[in-house]
């Protein structure tokens, strides 16, 4: 049994919460957030995106009892006092978006838990595993580890296919629905579009996809440019990718690379449609990329190809792969 605790228990958090509560081989021990763990509950039980629990959720003294299963609800804003050692925690999962540097994390380790699993790229000196790329190379020896961000999880394995044909060339918009790192009003932001009105507005982003992307795919630095495009949707992407390759191709060889892809090697990471999707329709897909064959073109070496991602619930489903990991 895999003891795990969750700080942070925002979208990402929460999300994770409600997955990890029933599953073999889990125990769910200790959730932590700055705030009170009767709003945590609530929201727990009601959710504007996936709807309600299909299972029971309640708030007791000190605890969130979810399915009959008791978690302690802890509110510590300073990791190091966590009770992780008393609790026997195996790995923390650190959504709070606070603790994504080596030091960061490395708190949740002074406090007693063997591992941490971050909900984001984290910074230079963090293992980058992304699940169904190189998460073969993980140790056990590894007690910090990061599995990119939503936009990673879907870029790289893009990227890398189509590198077999030769990348001379990417820009990446990833149209992506409003997050937390937004404001819904007006309000002062250290990146001034992102302290716009998060549902009033297509608002331009800085990213740091190109960076991880770089880590990952080497041979491509130098090759890429990313920005990422808030729209005013909850939930939801959409990674628009525009490429020059080092030779001409066609969309049929496009589409027959990923429709080959998805129901091989890359099964159950990516997916491969012809369907009219819009962003709605990606809600609760589990891939970390949903290739639409119907919007890919091609004009000699130049290619658009369009793919579609659920920024949480595909996000979540590579975290806890990669969770199976760590024993
Ligand atoms: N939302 C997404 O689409 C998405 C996708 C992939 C990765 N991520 C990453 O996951 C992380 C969390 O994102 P989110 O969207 O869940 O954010 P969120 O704002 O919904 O949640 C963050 C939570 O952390 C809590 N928190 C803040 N400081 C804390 C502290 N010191 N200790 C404990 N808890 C604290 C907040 O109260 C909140 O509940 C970010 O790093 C983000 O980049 C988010």
């Amino acid at each position: 049994m895999m003891r795990i605790a969750i700080n942070g228990m925002g979208r990402i958090g929460r999300l994770l919460f409600r997955r990890l509560i029933d599953m073999d081989g889990i125990e769910l021990v200790a959730v932590n957030d700055i705030m009170d763990s009767d709003n945590l509950a609530y929201l727990l039980k009601y959710d504007s995106i996936y709807g309600t629990f299909t299972g029971t959720v309640v708030h007791a003294p000190g605890a969130i009892v979810a399915n009959g299963k008791n978690v302690k609800a802890l509110q510590q804003k300073d990791p190091t006092l966590l009770p992780w050692k008393d609790l026997r925690v195996d790995v923390v999962l650190e959504c709070s978006g606070s603790f994504s540097s080596r030091e960061g994390a490395e708190q949740h380790l002074k406090a007693g838990a063997r591992k941490v699993l971050l909900s984001t790229t984290g910074s230079a000196d963090i293992p980058l595993l992304v699940y169904g790329f190189n998460q073969h190379v993980l140790t056990n020896e590894e007690t910090i580890i990061s599995p990119g961000g939503c936009m990673t999880n879907c870029s790289t394995h893009i990227l890398y296919i189509l590198n077999a044909i030769g990348i001379k060339s990417v820009q990446c918009n990833i149209l992506h629905s409003y997050t937390s790192r937004q404001e819904l009003v007006d309000a002062p932001h250290k990146q001034f579009r992102r302290g716009r009105a998060a549902a009033e507005a297509i608002i331009p982003v800085e990213i740091d996809l190109q960076q991880s992307l770089e880590r990952l795919l080497p041979a491509l630095k130098g090759k890429i440019a990313s920005v990422s495009t808030r729209v005013p949707v909850a939930n939801g992407a959409m990674a628009d990718f525009t490429l020059q390759l080092e030779q001409e191709t066609t969309r049929q060889e496009i589409n027959k690379l990923f429709a080959t892809a998805a129901a091989n090697e890359y099964k159950g990471i990516i997916e491969y449609t012809e369907d009219p999707l819009v962003s709605l329709d990606i809600k609760g897909n589990t891939h970390s990329c949903v290739i639409d064959g119907t919007l890919t073109s091609v004009v000699g070496n130049h290619v658009k190809l369009i793919a579609w991602f659920d920024n949480e619930y595909g996000f979540t489903t590579r975290m806890i792969d990669l969770l199976g990991k760590m024993a």
